[in-house]
């Protein structure tokens, strides 16, 4: 007998579950329209397209590049209008509104403080104005009928030498709308163990950091991250599957640094359509996540960049169930582990685990079954009161 569990999700299936997002950027996720107001606001004027959807376009075509570096070149026009209070304000909770819409319950959205500070904005002032920013996109989403909570990770750049600094501050506003700390940028070239006394520092007061590591490099990122810094989660991550190794019979031998994040039970950060654009997979079908998957490594799906890539949750998740045939119970699956692996207290993931995703998804079941029911028994209101 085939059951919800057998079929593949329908598109509105996938975009009514409960989603848990743990890699977004804001800078990598504004609204095409907002961008190009923006800058007329403020005066910048080196968007290559006036058109907000030639401007969506041109961010995907940019960023398809097939490098890091190039990919991360399309950046300077979103921070170039994200420099004021209000702009961060308006692009945070628009950020928080798109999210919700999307099914997205849990999100933690990470922005480099030390990239918004050209107009004279202080760090502390562009920390606020994002805090204030999510709360009123929380608050806008309820309006509408939405529920998401959204906390902040502060990222640091790995060219720069502000990493210190920048923990500092999301130690400050840990108990302020900030819940952990992040370093990205170009990899090649710029080890996590630059940073070291940024990591160090949180530890020291407990605080929490993902690090992307194993995106454009390889296996020497992911180690030093993990074992030189302490990081709890990766970004990305993806390129673990160079510690892996699949023999001609279907045979799979972890080498000693894969075998230590799947026991470990590191999350890794997946964004499958941005490793796309950055080759760090060929395509969906042969996307690491497909093997990692059946290793049971502690795996969660993301996006990255919502702009640059054309994406949301509800698209990474249907590009997935194309590539891999996955069902409600695989979303599930992805959705608790990376509820699980949130930054925020124990007794919150649990709450949101036990109380919105499980829930949610039990609805999305039920709900097929009933129509299983009623189209075989012909008495929709007996079995749906039943
Ligand atoms: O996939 C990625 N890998 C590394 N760095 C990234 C990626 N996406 C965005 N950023 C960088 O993070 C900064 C803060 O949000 C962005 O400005 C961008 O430079
Ligand atoms: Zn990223």
């Amino acid at each position: 007998m085939t059951s919800e569990t057998s079929n593949p999700p329908t598109p509105d299936q996938i975009r009514r579950a409960p989603k848990v997002l743990l890699h977004d950027h804001l800078d990598g996720g504004l609204r095409p329209g907002t961008i190009i107001e923006l800058a007329r606001a403020t005066g910048y004027d080196k968007l290559p397209e006036t058109d907000a959807d030639k401007l969506g376009t041109w961010f995907r075509d940019a960023a398809d590049s097939g490098s890091l570096p190039r990919y991360l070149e399309t950046f300077a026009h979103t921070c170039a209008v994200m420099q004021t209070k209000e702009a961060l304000f308006r692009v945070a909770a628009e950020c928080a509104e798109d999210l919700a819409e999307d099914g997205v319950v849990y999100a933690e959205v990470r922005y480099a403080p030390e990239q918004h500070l050209e107009a004279g904005l202080t760090l502390e002032e562009v920390v606020e104005a994002v805090n204030d920013g999510f709360r009123e996109g929380e608050r806008r989403a309820k309006a509408a009928g939405h529920r998401i909570r959204v906390g902040a990770l502060l990222t640091a750049m790995r060219h720069a030498a502000r990493a210190l600094e920048i923990a500092e501050l999301a130690n400050r506003y840990r108990d302020n709308g900030v819940v952990g700390f992040d370093i990205a940028g170009a990899e090649a070239g710029f080890p996590p163990t630059r940073h070291l006394d940024a990591f160090e520092y949180l530890k020291r007061e407990n605080n929490h950091f993902t690090i992307h590591a194993g995106e454009a490099f390889g296996l020497p990122s992911i180690w030093q991250a993990l074992q030189w810094c302490g990081a709890d989660r990766l970004g990305h991550g993806v390129r673990i599957i160079d510690d892996i190794e699949v023999a001609e019979d279907g045979s799979v031998t972890l080498g000693r640094l894969a075998s230590y994040v799947r026991d470990k039970r590191i999350p890794l950060e997946m964004c499958p359509t941005s490793n796309l654009q950055t080759a760090a997979a060929a395509s969906y079908a042969e996307h690491p996540i497909g093997l990692l998957r059946k290793l049971h490594f502690r795996l969660t799906v993301n996006t990255d960049n919502r702009l640059m890539s054309g994406t949301s949750m509800s698209r990474e998740f249907e590009h997935l169930i194309d590539a891999f045939g996955y069902t409600l119970d695989d979303m599930q699956w992805f959705t608790v582990n990376a509820m699980k692996s949130a930054f925020i207290p124990f007794d919150e993931r649990l709450a949101m685990i036990n109380d919105v995703i499980k829930p949610g998804y039990a609805e999305l079941k039920s709900e097929w079954l009933f129509r299983q029911t009623a189209s075989t028994s012909g008495s929709v209101g007996t079995q749906a009161t039943a």
